[in-house]
């Protein structure tokens, strides 16, 4: 079992003030993390630290009680994978090819696959719901699948940490679902570890078992959804009122105004 701890996180470019600055938090095995805030509160910041992209000005990352930056590679891309936003053309492969991908820090350099990879494979493809998509070039899917074989693809790595970055962009509304049905089996099911960015509030609030509120590059609130997601907080970070809809009808009752109208 494999938690993550972030400690006195601090980053920033070279010579330029910090991004994020002195973010604590602790993520247990078998826990959905969510990160929510405010375009620029520097949430994919906070995740490209996690999945070593950005190495911290101070503070460290640790996963199972190790930092991060202490691991191969090979290591490290056992251990954490990560789905992020990053506009890179899609490769021109079969969707199953680009799956099995994931698979490449498990084998030896020239080793061939093996049953246990293809199993791999198909079980991730079948839990983004893609058999179907399998045989087409990932360039001409839409959006939505894209990212679902973007997701089997990092399933396919069989990661203790699972990063996150907007998983539900793109998707539609059975998808986001079906995904944040995946996170948790992932988590109470598998005992994975899974920190992901949700700009949608009612998603989060049903996704995540822990929910951290970033603004200004900095840890606003921490704790489960309802103590994080409370009306003056929201208000604070977002700049939106949070008025109570239908209690009867809603798990998260709320919808949105702007707290100061638009001119
Ligand atoms: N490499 C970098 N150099 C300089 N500034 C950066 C760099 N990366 C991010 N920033 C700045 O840090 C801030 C936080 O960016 P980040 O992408 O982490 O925010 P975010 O919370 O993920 O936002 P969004 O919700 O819009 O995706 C932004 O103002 C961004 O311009």
């Amino acid at each position: 079992m494999t938690h993550l701890a972030v400690d006195a996180l601090t980053w920033g470019p070279p010579g330029a003030a910090p991004v994020i600055q002195g973010l604590s938090f602790t993520v247990p095995a078998g826990v959905v993390q969510g990160i929510v805030g405010p375009n620029g509160a520097g949430k994919s910041t906070l995740l490209r630290c996690v999945y070593r992209v950005l190495r911290p000005r101070t503070g460290v990352v640790r996963l199972g009680g190790r930092d991060v930056w202490t691991l191969t590679p090979r290591e490290a891309a056992c251990r954490i994978a990560a789905v992020v936003q990053d506009g890179a053309a899609p490769p021109d492969l079969p969707a199953r090819e680009v799956v099995a991908l994931g698979r490449t820090p498990h084998r030896g350099r020239f080793a061939r696959s093996g049953r246990r990879d293809a199993d791999a494979i198909e079980a991730s493809l079948a839990a983004v719901d893609a058999i179907h998509l399998a045989e087409r070039p990932v360039a001409r899917l839409s959006g939505g699948e894209r990212q679902r074989i973007a997701i089997a693809r990092a399933l396919a790595q069989e990661p203790d940490l699972l990063v996150l970055d907007e998983p539900t962009n793109h998707l539609d509304i059975r998808h986001q679902l079906e995904l944040a049905a995946l996170m948790r089996r992932l988590a109470e099911g598998h005992g994975k570890t899974i920190l992901v960015t949700l700009h949608d509030l009612a998603l989060a609030a049903e996704a995540c078992d822990q929910l951290a509120l970033m603004q200004g590059g900095r840890l606003v609130a921490q704790g489960t959804p309802a103590e994080v997601l409370r009306p003056a907080l929201l208000t604070a970070a977002f700049g939106v009122e949070a008025v109570r809809d239908d209690p009867a009808a809603r798990p998260f009752p709320y919808r949105f105004r702007l707290a100061s109208p638009i001119v």
